[in-house]
């Protein structure tokens, strides 16, 4: 089997998440796709306004009717600093005969080089990454024995920080994200 996961934080979920995830099963047909919440990204600890119960509700809310759409809550459960290499052990030892395929944005690219065990996490999964508008996808540092794929997908221009500022900003987050995460961030005044 091939088995796709994308990480983040997911503050909230969006379109651009989405897409993203359906652009990659369709395209390298995986046959099962993870959405990996992370309790906290390594490269941004301070970016994350929303607990873990609110991001793992919102990812819910976002896919529950979509089948092909999982969420593990391994992240969340472990609880500290998400490293990639810890999350890729454990499923790697969950799913020992099936190939793995960690999916970035490419904004991530230039920074994978310092993720930490990069050498040991590029021996265990394959990385697909998929370009963002407004982020140039930058030459990057060479890893050795690094598999990276690029995904034509469909360039979504939405970001978490994006939405949270419209938030603060009293503009509406209408067709940014799915209808009961938009409910969901009022109900709970998150971003104000
Ligand atoms: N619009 C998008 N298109 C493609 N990939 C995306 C998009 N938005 C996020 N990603 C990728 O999804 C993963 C998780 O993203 P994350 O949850 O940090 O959201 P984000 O929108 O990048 O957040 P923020 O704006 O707070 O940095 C990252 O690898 C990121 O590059
Ligand atoms: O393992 C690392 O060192 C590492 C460094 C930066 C980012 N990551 C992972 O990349 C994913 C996206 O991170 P971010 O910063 O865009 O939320 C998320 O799953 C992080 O845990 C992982």
């Amino acid at each position: 089997m091939k088995i796709g996961f994308l990480g983040g934080s997911f503050d909230p979920v969006h379109f651009g998440h989405l897409i993203a995830a359906q652009d990659v099963l369709e395209q390298f047909h995986l046959d099962r796709l993870f959405l990996v919440p992370a309790a906290q990204a390594p490269l941004k600890p301070n970016d994350v306004q929303s607990t873990i119960e609110d991001r793992l509700t919102m990812l819910q809310a976002a896919t529950e009717w979509d089948r092909r759409l999982e969420i593990s809550d391994y992240e969340l459960r472990k609880g500290g600093i998400s490293y990639t290499v810890d999350s890729v052990r454990h499923f790697k030892a969950q799913y020992p005969q099936d190939e793995l395929f960690w999916i970035i944005g490419g904004d991530q690219l230039p920074l994978l080089h310092r993720w930490k065990d990069i050498s040991e996490l590029v021996q265990l999964v394959e990385f697909i990454f998929l370009e963002r508008p407004k982020h140039p996808v930058k030459p990057h540092v060479e890893i050795d024995g690094l598999r990276l794929h690029r995904c034509d997908g469909h360039l979504i221009e939405i970001s978490s920080s994006q939405l949270r500022e419209r938030v603060k900003n009293g503009l509406s987050l209408h067709y940014f994200c799915p209808q009961k995460v938009i409910a969901y961030i009022e109900s709970r005044k998150l971003y104000r």
